[in-house]
């Protein structure tokens, strides 16, 4: 799976729910070219969480851009949204054209080196509603992406190219949790954008 534009593609999850991998969407090239373009433009800050009543702040940046300011409240934090860039804009048409899909948000993710990664969650927040399409695009180091089943506990792994689109719909956010595990193999940037719908976030 390593074509330009295919639209076709797999369900990688065996039941409960639907993730598939559309492999590179565009040429490395372009992919380093846009990873270069957001890691100088984006205003990039280190997430804050509280898991079990502590106050974490991660290595791993984030940051989150849409069509309107919002609030928006993950890992129990608020945090508000800027407006798209241009570039920003580009990668949201690429993504929606491939899907058929549209979507009002995106977060991002900067993960330095292979010491950052992103614990087991799933995203399943509430102003997501049910059964969201989350539209996942890597940009720069190749990273681990993995899947667990939250009752039996089946594991799912892909490798995530750069300038690859993974997407996750149906009952996935309900019924498995996702990670990006930390390796010891890796010591270049990966940026990572996460096209989604939020459908009851105030507008600030
Ligand atoms: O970096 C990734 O591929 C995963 C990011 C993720 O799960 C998230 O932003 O919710
Ligand atoms: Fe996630």
């Amino acid at each position: 799976m390593d074509l330009f534009n295919t639209e076709t593609s797999t369900n990688l999850l065996p039941f409960d729910g639907e993730v598939n991998y559309y492999g590179r969407m565009m040429p490395p090239v372009e992919a380093n070219h846009y990873l270069q373009v957001l890691l100088d433009t984006i205003a990039w800050k280190n997430d804050e969480a509280v898991i079990f009543g502590k106050h974490i702040i991660t290595k791993r940046k984030a940051a989150w851009y849409g069509d309107a300011v919002y609030a928006y409240t993950y890992s129990n934090t608020t945090k508000q949204s800027m407006l798209w860039t241009k570039e920003l804009l580009e990668l949201k048409a690429m993504v929606e054209k491939l899907t058929g899909t549209t979507f009002n948000s995106c977060l991002l993710n900067l993960y330095h080196n292979g010491d950052e990664g992103m614990g087991w969650h799933s995203d399943d927040e509430s102003s997501l509603g049910r059964n969201t399409v989350i539209a996942s695009l890597s940009l720069g180091a190749e990273r681990k992406f993995m899947l667990k089943h939250k009752v039996n506990k089946r594991l799912v792994s892909i490798m995530l190219a750069n300038g690859s689109l993974l997407v996750m719909q149906g009952s996935t956010q309900t019924n498995w949790l996702h990670a990006l595990p930390k390796t010891k193999k890796v010591n270049t940037s990966r940026v990572n954008l996460t096209f989604r719908t939020i459908v009851d976030a105030p507008v600030i």
